[in-house]
């Protein structure tokens, strides 16, 4: 079926005759087959977005409709592979023709001559619905790729072999439906089916002290880290994609400017996963965007990253997404939303902008997968936002804290201060804190919960502080209170700074999280109690206990718990003397 393109407008075409076809349909628009989706659909005339560049587009050129919905190709081979937003393999593309992307060119997702080894775990005659695992492929040296039935089938398996394939020849056959093969496919705008969605009472664990301690993410939760120009967004991004407990990471970099995405072009490629020593792309999907690039395929960037993260999470892993950053990605709505002519809603934003941000953040959790063996996955959503001027206000900061879990706000002033991560302790939130508490409990310290609010309670005390002595100075403030304000500095310079950029501090194990602040903590207490006893606090602040405090963070995890363990011991000791 095709239509007549009459109108042309940047990225959207108006085409006539579209009456047979639905709203999301893939086109093919003009002689050159420009990869479009339908987006509006009025009587026999179709809005299709194009995702890429129109020029040289003549009225009267043709739109051939595929007939299905934009989809994501699912199997073996997504990791290690640098996609674009409407998944055109960009490495192979490179390594094919160069690094211009001549218009019209489709090359499949996945490789299609490229032979898997296919273990079968389900045997012939075994009845199987969607989502049970019928094999397995070895993807990568420490990723196994579970081939799952496609949701939505079900049947008896007739036939299931082993051997060599590749992605489209059969493996295995289900009474009534035919063939599977190692590939299946999935319209990007649709979430995949779970059997169950679990509540967040497992952590996402950082490594990041400032998140883990005070403001920690669900394994499954979602979260945004807004921040003005150079707070430390992409940084967070690339740290957490390297150290957080995350089985496959899918990284959306929804770029600016050219060289911020050539900057993960080349340095992803180089990262070392700190678990296995192998390269980090091993266990990762990119998927890449710059503004130069049309603006709708930046709008879809989002969907296709997910959809991938969604269909490992139904292999039963943890999967974390990091975008990077959804403001463009809204951007790329509101010149879609001003082309279709729609009413603008705040600062130009389509008035669904809301819902939309809302869409994609329902897609994270921590699920029980469909099908079987049993098993639970989950996708966890760190997005980036890069706020106009790093004002919170504007509606796409709005938007998402009103979805997401979590808030993780960047700070120009501690940025500038090069407090990294910097991270506003007051102006972030989470909101699994006490959902997560039973498991740090038992995981980690039965008094986690307790250590946390002790932490919060005294960097609001040194705030409120703060204040006092600026108006009355420091010598007029009495040593119980200064001591306060010299032991939170403590905290905040050794604790709550981490450089990412350090081989020791870049990620902080919980045990050790737990005994440095403990060790903090207690040298608070410790000098409390030494001044009631009228030990002179310039003899405290010099005294060598603090120092092997601010060492601490340098030093390795077990020498750092024995040494805690240690001081603690010492410090209760003496202040009981
Ligand atoms: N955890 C950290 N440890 C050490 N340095 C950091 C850390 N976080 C950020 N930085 C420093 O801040 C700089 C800016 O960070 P980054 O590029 O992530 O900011 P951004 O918010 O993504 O910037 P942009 O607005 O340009 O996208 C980094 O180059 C780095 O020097």
């Amino acid at each position: 079926m095709s239509g007549t393109i009459i109108k042309i407008s940047g990225p959207t075409v108006l085409a006539r005759g579209m009456e047979q076809t639905r709203m999301f349909n893939r086109v093919a628009v003009g002689k050159t087959g420009l990869l479009g989706e339908v987006i509006r659909l009025r009587g026999s005339e179709a809005t299709i977005q194009v995702y890429e560049d129109t020029t040289g587009l003549m009225l009267g050129e043709e739109v051939a409709d595929a007939g299905e919905p934009l989809q994501v190709e699912l199997g073996p081979g997504l990791l290690g592979t640098v996609f674009d937003g409407v998944q055109r393999p960009l490495n192979v593309i490179a390594a094919q023709y160069g690094d211009w992307i001549a218009r019209g060119l489709t090359l499949p997702a996945l490789s299609r001559d490229r032979r898997w080894a296919f273990t079968p775990v389900a045997r012939p005659g075994t009845a199987v619905g969607g989502g049970t695992c019928v094999g397995v492929v070895q993807e990568t040296a420490k990723i196994e790729h579970r081939i799952l039935v496609p949701p939505g089938l079900s049947g008896t398996l007739s036939k299931i072999e082993g051997g060599a394939y590749t992605i489209e020849e059969p493996v295995a056959w289900l009474d009534g439906h035919g063939p599977l093969t190692l590939l299946q496919c999935w319209p990007v705008r649709t979430s995949r089916p779970v059997a169950e969605r679990l509540p967040p009472v497992v952590p996402f664990i950082t490594g990041q002290r400032v998140f883990d301690m005070l403001l920690p993410l669900a394994s499954g939760g979602t979260v945004i880290v807004p921040g003005g120009f150079g707070t430390g967004k992409t940084v967070v991004e690339q740290t957490l994609a390297r150290y957080a407990q995350a089985d496959i990471i899918v990284y959306i970099g929804c770029g600016e400017r050219g060289n911020e995405m050539t900057e993960v072009l080349t340095e992803f490629p180089h990262l070392k996963d700190p678990a296995t020593g192998l390269p980090l792309m091993e266990r990762t999907v990119l998927v890449i965007n710059t503004s130069n690039m049309p603006v709708a395929a930046r709008e879809t960037s989002i969907y296709t990253g997910i959809t991938i993260a969604e269909y490992y999470r139904d292999m039963g892993y943890a999967v974390a997404l990091m975008a990077d950053s959804t403001s463009r990605w809204a951007e790329a709505t509101r010149e879609i939303s001003a082309r279709l002519e729609e009413m603008p809603g705040e600062e130009g934003y389509p008035t669904y902008l809301a819902s939309k941000l809302a869409g994609f953040y329902e897609r994270g959790g921590r699920v029980r997968c469909l099908g079987e063996p049993d098993r639970q996955g989950a996708v966890t959503i760190v997005s980036a936002i890069s706020p106009p001027g790093g004002d919170f206000s504007e509606p796409v900061t709005q938007g998402s804290i009103q979805a997401a879990g979590g808030l993780w706000a960047l700070d120009s002033d501690l940025a500038h201060r090069r407090h990294f991560p910097a991270i506003n302790w007051k102006r972030s939130f989470s909101l699994y804190t006490h959902a997560l508490d039973p498991w740090f409990q038992t995981q980690v310290a039965p008094d986690w919960p307790q250590l946390r609010t002790e932490l919060a309670a005294l960097l609001q005390k040194e705030e409120d502080l703060q204040e006092v002595v600026q108006l009355v100075g420091i010598d007029a403030v009495p040593d119980q209170e200064r001591i306060v304000l010299e032991v939170s500095r403590l905290i905040r310079e050794e604790y709550l700074r981490q450089n990412a950029y350090s081989d020791i501090d870049a990620a902080c194990p919980l045990g050790k999280q737990y005994w440095m602040l403990k060790a903090q903590m207690e040298f608070l207490a410790y000098c409390q109690a030494m001044l009631k006893q009228g030990r002179p606090i310039e003899q405290l602040l010099a005294s060598p206990l603090r120092s092997e405090l601010e060492r601490m963070k340098e030093t390795p995890p077990d020498d750092c718990i024995q040494q805690a363990r240690t001081m603690i011991e010492n410090m209760q000791q003496e202040a009981q003397a």
